[in-house]
């Protein structure tokens, strides 16, 4: 897959969530290992959340990120741009606040949020940069952002097993469960090309962000990147 495969337009990337929407919750889980429940309870941690505090999940998918934050007591509102995800989340999540809209014109005013957070979207997204400063835009004077997103294992043998799951085994995985394997040769790829954790804590200090820190999850399969609202 080429650089230009990876880099998808928004309409792309919506349609292609489209076509996985209806098992992506199931296909998460066990191409995961059942790996991602943990994933979604340490970022809600990370996100230190009072009841009563306002909280965006920016690519929420199906909301199913969006119903852990809940659980806190914070109101969580999930938004995304792909009307499939959306509806397959309506279906099984139907008290979960979903809405459709694009993670560059996001439809809130200046300092709505006490934090704001996105798991595995950031990735997907054509200008990285561009979508955590519209993040910060979005997130009141020392609120607080979560990024978890996948990352690359620090031990080298560990990592050298991963890269090889996931070229090889995980695409040969997704044909047997998704409706739309094509969508996970990008993951694969797209997780391949990812800055690592020091790389991305920049892109995230230099989008309005500060006192920027990561915890790795999973051996770094998964990094939680923290920071604080400038
Ligand atoms: C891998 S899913 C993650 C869903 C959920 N957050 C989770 O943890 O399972 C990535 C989501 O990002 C959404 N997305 C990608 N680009 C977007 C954009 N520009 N604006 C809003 N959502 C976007 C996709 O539609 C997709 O639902």
């Amino acid at each position: 897959m080429s650089r230009a495969q990876l880099d998808k337009q928004p309409h792309e990337v919506a349609a292609m969530f489209d076509g996985v929407a209806s098992k992506y919750d199931l296909t998460n889980t066990v191409l995961s290992f059942g790996q991602d429940r943990g994933w979604r309870r340490a970022t809600r941690s990370a996100l230190g959340l009072r009841p009563g505090d306002r909280v965006l999940d920016l690519g929420a998918g199906t909301g199913v990120s969006t119903e852990e934050l809940a659980r806190s007591g914070a109101y969580a509102v999930g938004l995304d741009l792909s009307l499939g995800m959306l509806l397959a989340g309506r279906r099984v999540r139907p008290d979960v606040p979903l809405l459709a809209g694009d993670a560059l014109r996001l439809p809130f005013a200046d300092a709505t949020f006490d934090a704001v957070t996105i798991s595995f979207a950031l990735r997907n997204m054509v200008d990285t940069g561009a979508a955590l400063r519209e993040l910060a835009r979005v997130t009141r004077p020392g609120g607080r952002l979560v990024v978890c997103e996948f990352s690359h294992p620090t031990n080298r043998a560990f990592r050298t097993a991963y890269l090889s799951y996931l070229m090889r085994s995980l695409p040969a995985v997704a044909r047997a469960v998704s409706s739309n394997p094509d969508a996970y040769v990008y993951l694969a790829e797209s997780i391949r090309a990812w800055p690592d954790q020091a790389g991305l804590s920049a892109r995230i200090m230099e989008s309005g962000w500060e006192k920027v820190a990561w915890r790795n999850l999973t051996g770094g399969v998964v990094a939680l990147h923290r920071a604080v609202r400038v």
